[in-house]
């Protein structure tokens, strides 16, 4: 049962159809305060076409409203709004819940379509820093919201693992490296070479050449650049592998910039043959209106970044005939995706619309930007650590008998870190602070998932046997059952606005919805309604379990 599409339902027919459904649905709103109801209509954009007043619309419309679903209808300052039959909504939504389980809330906006996500996509050789896990716990989190919006999600980690970097790092390696150090710390090891020959470019310049011929010796499939390059690439998966685990984040493809390779004279061919591509410098660009033209060959006939996204966007629709294609990749290359997608758009690929870039912002520390560059990173990995780590203590001295203690600490301590990025809307930039992080209260992963493992152990407690039936729910559960109701349309929210933020937002206010109903009301009382409450807090372990899911947060039972 949709509560809102009940009120579009009626809301149509009240105005003998002059607005349509779906310009209705985004129009209702909801009310800031409880008692101005459960859902509110403006009636101001219909003064305009009806030259009436708003306040005489919206009593017209009271008048005429009429379904058992509502208890009451108002007329409030050009607003109507509505109040639902409390009883009747209830026992209605707890028991879609009981039958549906963790299936409630899926929408079908997707169609079975398939949705491919551009995600993580770490460089190789470099640590995977703060910045990577916006992009990876973004995508994870869209690419599950997704699935319940129902769409085919493939998951794909774009590797940086081509371009001049790999020069100036054999170059390094073979100067200054060594085998056993790079073997028991890969990235740390191989960030240091990099560092240094940056330090040391800037007193020898001649370095940079020995890079670029490095770089072009691996373009050329040299024996020796391959071999270095591939056991680079190989001991930076491996490290990688090791936060998704944490993460507990898989992948479809592992296809990075090198798998396009051998599948950019194709685009170049097409372009000539189009007759898209110019000269310019010596370089071969393809000029676009309104935007710096985009670089498809640099003079000494290398390709660029750009070059292997188109590759990799025709790849991907010949691949899986995706109808979206999402890039989870920070704000400062939304130029890069304009133009690329300008590029296909001119190719004349109609599927190019499906394209989407999801930026978002920077994490900074002490209001900056952090760089690998200098060396000063703060690496993922010891962050997850940390987390855990502070998770495990703090189960030793208030649970001190819990069993899985690793495991648990393991959910919490990812936990806090997945929700202090998710919480916040994708495009604002996040201060970085471990602190905050681990903080187990407020407005936190570790929150929510206390409240998820109350709510077990009042199940167990109560020995609660799910049953439908008739629920009388008390008044004191109405702020429950109206954030209950709204659950599926947050899905679609988050869906449509690429937001997992929403969902975030959404589980913080239903645990605090919950935690203050467990203030005020004796659940586990032994009366009649005993099992009626119990159900009740059943539908909130089902759904706060389900939005944690879908950030990539899990919730143990106990902790
Ligand atoms: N198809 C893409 N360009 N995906 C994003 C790649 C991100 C790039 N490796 C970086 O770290 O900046």
């Amino acid at each position: 049962m949709n509560f809102k599409g009940e009120f579009v339902n009626v809301l149509y027919d009240a105005l003998d159809g002059q607005l349509d459904k779906i310009k209705l649905k985004h129009m209702i709103e909801q009310p800031k305060f409880d008692y101005m109801g459960d859902m509110a209509f403006p009636c101001f954009e219909l003064a305009k076409i009806l030259r009436k007043s708003p306040q005489v619309i919206a009593l017209e419309i009271t008048e005429r409203l009429n379904t058992p679903l509502f208890e009451k209808v108002e007329a409030v300052g050009g607003y109507v709004n509505v109040f639902l039959q409390k009883r009747a909504v209830s026992s209605i939504v707890i028991n879609q819940i009981l039958s549906q389980k963790e299936d409630y809330g899926r929408v079908n906006i997707g169609e079975e379509k398939v949705i491919t996500i551009d995600f993580s996509s770490p460089n190789i050789a470099k640590p995977f820093s703060m910045g990577h896990l916006r992009s990876t716990v973004i995508g994870n989190a869209l690419a599950l919201i997704s699935e319940k919006a129902g769409y085919q999600p493939i998951r794909i980690n774009h590797l940086g693992d081509w371009g001049t970097q790999f020069g100036k790092l054999i170059v390094a390696y073979k100067k200054w490296g060594n085998e056993e150090q790079v073997k028991q710390q890969p990235i740390k090891e191989l960030l240091k070479l990099y560092v240094k020959f940056h330090e040391e470019a800037e007193k020898l310049p001649t370095l940079d050449n020995e890079a670029r011929n490095w770089f072009k010796k691996l373009e050329d499939a040299d024996d020796e650049a391959i071999s270095l390059w591939k056991w680079f690439r190989d001991e930076s998966i491996k490290e990688f592998s090791k936060v998704y685990e944490l993460l507990g984040i898989k992948f479809d493809s592992y296809h990075g910039e090198a798998f396009f390779n051998d599948k950019m004279d194709r685009v170049v061919t097409l372009l000539e043959d189009m007759k898209l591509l110019q000269e310019s410098d010596g370089a071969q660009v393809v000029p676009i209106e309104n935007m710096p033209p985009c670089l498809i060959k640099k003079t000494d006939g290398t390709t660029l970044y750009a070059t292997r996204d188109l590759a990799a966007a025709m790849y991907r629709q010949e691949t899986y005939h995706f109808a979206k294609s999402l890039y989870i990749v920070g704000n400062e290359q939304s130029l890069h995706f304009k133009q690329v997608f300008a590029v296909l758009d001119k190719m004349g690929y109609a599927w190019q619309e499906g394209m989407i870039h999801v930026p978002f912002g920077m994490i900074l520390k002490d209001g900056k930007k952090m760089s690998t560059r200098k060396g000063k990173v703060v690496l993922l990995e010891e962050v997850l650590k940390d987390a855990i780590a502070l998770a495990l203590k703090d189960i030793k001295e208030k649970n001190p008998n819990l069993d899985h203690q690793e495991e648990v600490a393991r959910q919490i301590g990812t936990g806090a870190v997945i929700f202090h990025d998710l919480k916040n809307y994708r495009q604002n930039d996040i201060e970085f602070s471990l602190e905050d992080m681990l903080k187990f209260e407020g407005e936190t992963g570790p929150y929510v998932q206390y409240t998820h493992a109350r709510a077990a152990s009042l199940l167990i407690k109560g020995n609660y046997q799910a049953r439908i039936e008739n629920i009388n729910i008390h008044d004191e559960a109405w702020p429950i059952i109206s954030k209950l109701i709204a659950f599926p349309e947050i899905v679609q929210r988050a869906m449509e606005e690429y937001d997992p933020s929403q969902i975030a937002k959404y589980v913080i206010e239903l645990a605090r919805a919950f935690n203050k109903y467990y203030g005020s009301v004796r659940i586990l009382d032994d009366n009649e309604q005993k099992q009626e409450r119990l159900a009740l807090v059943y539908s909130v372990k089902v759904v706060l379990n389900e939005g944690l899911r879908l950030l990539g947060i899990e919730a143990p039972e106990e902790m």
